[in-house]
């Protein structure tokens, strides 16, 4: 157990009116990066995002994240190249126009995002003690996504772009990264510099599913 400090309480900052329109931008320009720009970003930068994504909350505050940067050409080629098994299994599943449609979509920025970062959950993870995750133990996995908006977030509030790629086989990432099965693999990150900006997501741009604000419904019970 770690040791209360007796150091002074910092008080909050006032996060006022402009402060509250600005995050709600970033809120709005938020994108689902796959073009980039292939300009590296600078390792310093990565390290500066890791530090704020790392202040998401998580279950018991046993921050299960773990964050491998895929840098070798080989794996990096291991990795499209699983894309495009998953990805091609998965257009077999539509048909006619969607079928189509689906074809046409860009699904991933893998082959020109300077940054690919391969986001883990740790599910030995000592810290925390088990609390809050005895009858809901995916709460460790819920807490790695967290922690990936909040990067999500820091990196559009800092130019860069980010991109979720999730049509791949987990346990091949893992073996083509050497990494222990208990790390289960939560996202598969592109980052870089965006190649454009936009304001409503591409699948709604290129006719695959608008924002429709179904989910934002309140029931009262
Ligand atoms: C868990 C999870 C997994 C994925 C995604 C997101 C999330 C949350 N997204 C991005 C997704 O398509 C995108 O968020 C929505 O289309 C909304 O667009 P904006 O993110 O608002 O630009 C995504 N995008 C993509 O091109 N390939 C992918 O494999 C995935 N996988």
């Amino acid at each position: 157990m770690t040791a209360p400090n007796d150091s002074p309480e910092p008080s909050p900052p006032a996060f006022d009116e402009t402060f509250r329109a600005q995050l709600a931008a970033l809120f709005a320009w938020r994108r689902d990066v796959r073009r980039f720009r292939r300009d590296p970003l600078p390792p310093a930068l990565i390290e500066r995002l890791l530090d704020l994504a790392v202040l998401a909350p998580s279950v018991g505050n046993a921050q299960p994240w773990r964050f491998v940067s895929v840098e070798t050409p080989e794996r990096r080629a291991a990795i499209i190249r699983d894309f495009e098994q998953a990805n091609a299994a998965a257009a077999r599943l539509y048909r006619d126009e969607q079928a189509a449609l689906y074809a046409r979509l860009k699904l991933e920025g893998l082959k020109t995002a300077p940054t690919h970062l391969a986001v883990f959950c740790d599910e030995t993870v000592s810290q925390g003690a088990g609390l809050g995750r005895q009858t809901m133990p995916e709460t460790l996995r819920y807490s790695v996504v967290g922690a990936i908006q909040t990067l999500w977030l820091a990196a559009r509030a800092h130019g860069v772009g980010m991109g979720w790629v999730s049509i791949l086989h987990p346990e091949t990432i893992n073996a083509t990264l050497d990494l222990p099965a208990h790390w289960v693999l939560v996202a598969y990150l592109c980052l870089g510099y965006p190649e454009e900006e936009h304001l409503d997501p591409e699948l709604e741009r290129h006719g695959w599913q608008a924002r429709t604000g179904e989910g934002r419904r309140l029931l009262r019970r």
